[in-house]
């Protein structure tokens, strides 16, 4: 039996976890948010790994407020890159795996086609660069470590896309969004999934980036107009360019992620992004 130590357990990607973990009898999971375990604390980390046997951690606890962060620099780095270091120091001192996630928003954008592990990362704003940092800091004090970029995370709780989408239809008779910012969709319980078919992988895991969404390519508009066409929405969907929907932190005009390497890896079957979002809306 390995003993995970998920942190972040209540957000969006840990809430995924929780949902699943019946499926995988061989895994015994201790979920941990601020409450329980705050990983910007170096001292309760190192005391929480001295009471418990921790075979791995997946890191879910994050700052995901990308335009937040823009104003919010001090937080954004403590949360992304010094607490992942933190435990990616416990994670070796205790010969632990760490599954430390990562995001699309470490690329500028510029790409036209899909990203590699390898391609230069070069962040437009705050969040993507304090993930970034902590991605290298991961690396550097565990070089055993996995990093999973992901992108455009959605599922049934927490704050996302989808769910905000879903609102906003309700609420208002038409809504703008953006057309010529590309990538693609990921449901939290298949990256959930193939996390944990990663942990239980019989050849162990290698160290390194690895780049996980779900299969196919999307505009924040057509992500949207799928889920006015799967809830039967009434509300007008209009096509805008990112000038035209300005936000405070700018977003990748690109961020579609190569998965050869961690297919290959670990053998993973990818779900096409537009049947799991018909899973996650229940069609
Ligand atoms: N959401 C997305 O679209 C994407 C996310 N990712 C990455 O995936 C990972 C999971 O994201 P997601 O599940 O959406 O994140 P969420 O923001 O939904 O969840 C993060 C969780 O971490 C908790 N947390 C905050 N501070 C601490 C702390 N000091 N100690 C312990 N826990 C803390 C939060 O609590 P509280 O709510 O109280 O702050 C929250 O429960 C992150 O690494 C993120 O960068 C990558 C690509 C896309
Ligand atoms: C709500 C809304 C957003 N948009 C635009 C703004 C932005 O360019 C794009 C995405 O909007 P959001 O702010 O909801 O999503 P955003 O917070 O940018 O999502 C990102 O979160 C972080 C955590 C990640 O790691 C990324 O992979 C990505 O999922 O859609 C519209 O065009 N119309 C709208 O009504």
């Amino acid at each position: 039996m390995k003993n995970i130590l998920v942190t972040g357990a209540k957000g969006q990607l840990g809430n995924a976890l929780q949902s699943i973990a019946a499926q995988y009898p061989d895994l015994s999971f201790l979920y941990t948010d601020r409450e329980e375990l705050d990983i910007t604390d170096a001292a309760a980390v190192n005391d929480f790994f001295g009471r418990q046997t921790i075979d791995a951690v997946i890191n879910c606890a994050a700052y995901t407020a990308v335009d937040k962060a823009e104003q919010d620099e001090e937080a954004a780095f403590l949360l992304n890159f010094q607490a992942p270091l933190i435990l990616a120091e416990a994670c070796a001192g205790h010969n632990a795996t760490l599954i430390h996630v990562s995001t699309d928003y470490v690329f500028d954008g510029n790409a036209n086609r899909p990203y590699q592990e390898t391609d230069d990362a070069s962040p437009h704003g705050i969040y993507g660069a304090s993930k970034l940092r902590g991605e290298a800091a991961v690396l550097g004090y565990h070089p055993n470590a996995v990093v999973i970029r992901t992108s455009w995370l959605y599922s049934r709780t927490g704050v996302n896309f989808a769910l905000r989408m879903q609102q906003l239809m309700q609420e208002k008779e038409s809504l703008n969004v953006v057309y010529d910012q590309t990538g693609t969709p990921t449901y939290a319980p298949d990256l959930a999934a193939a996390i944990l078919t990663i942990l239980q992988h019989p050849d162990g895991v290698t160290g390194g980036i690895y780049h996980y969404s779900n299969e196919g390519v999307a505009s924040w508009y057509d992500f949207a107009v799928a889920i006015k066409a799967l809830t039967g929405s009434k509300c007008e969907i209009n096509p805008v360019t990112t000038d035209q929907y300005p936000t405070a932190a700018k977003r990748p005009a690109y961020s579609v992620l190569n998965k050869a390497k961690i297919k290959a890896a670990f053998g993973l079957n990818v779900p096409y992004w537009r049947d799991s979002l018909a899973v996650c809306l229940g069609k």
